[in-house]
């Protein structure tokens, strides 16, 4: 199996610009790629980054400009073998949560994303492309369904939490025990309740 990690270090995780200024989130982005990466490695599989530009990383990068799901697309059609992409904003992945999602059986494989998106997606069958972006979680179900696929959703709390939003670096700060959640912590970002919903603010 293939494991691919997309990666865009252009301007990444804007979303996230209410907590952190346009460098943090460069480099917490660089962060969570290296700590997924690093999950990876420690599932016995050697993680490809799949970068907009080269992220000068530890492990073997594929450069490719093109849009996300173009990028892997070409990917998923130049290889024989099964193909997983796990997303690089997984924060508070572990070994033990991505061995569940590559043991799964299925053709296709899915882990969805909090508010509609694919952040583990293995493909086993030649014919699934990815589509991300959007409601990607259903288009992703409707593609596997168009080639005659029932696909295997994987339900991990760890791996559906995806970091975008300023209440999802909550969750690393409150679940988390690696390099993103120390680099929070070393960045003085701290979990708080506003209008009873729990998120961070900076506290210096
Ligand atoms: N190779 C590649 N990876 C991408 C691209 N766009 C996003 N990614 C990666 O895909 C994953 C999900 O990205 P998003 O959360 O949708 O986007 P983001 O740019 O990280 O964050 P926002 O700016 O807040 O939307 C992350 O690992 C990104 O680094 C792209 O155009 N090419
Ligand atoms: C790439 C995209 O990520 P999101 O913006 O939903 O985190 C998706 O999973 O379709």
């Amino acid at each position: 199996m293939h494991v691919v990690v997309p990666f865009d270090a252009r301007e990444p995780k804007t979303r996230l610009s209410p907590v952190l200024d346009p460098g943090e989130r460069r480099e917490f982005a660089r962060v969570m790629l290296h700590s997924v990466c690093s999950t990876v490695e420690a599932t016995g599989h050697e993680p490809t980054v799949l970068a907009t530009a080269d992220p000068d990383i530890e492990w073997p990068v594929r450069v490719d400009d093109r849009s996300l799901s173009d990028a892997v697309n070409a990917m998923l059609a130049e290889r024989d073998d099964p193909v997983a992409v796990v997303m690089a904003d997984l924060a508070l992945a572990t070994p033990a949560a991505l061995k569940r999602v590559f043991a799964a059986d299925g053709e296709v494989v899915l882990v969805a994303g909090r508010g509609g998106g694919t952040n583990v997606a293995l493909a086993r069958h030649p014919d699934f492309r990815v589509d991300y972006h959007g409601v990607s979680i259903r288009d992703h179900r409707e593609r596997a369904a168009a080639i005659g696929v029932d696909p295997t959703l994987v339900d991990s709390f760890r791996l559906s939490t995806d970091v975008d939003e300023p209440a999802d670096l909550a969750e690393v700060l409150l679940h988390g025990q690696g390099e993103p959640t120390a680099w929070l912590r070393d960045h003085a970002v701290e979990v708080a309740v506003s209008d009873g919903r729990v998120t961070v603010q900076r506290n210096e």
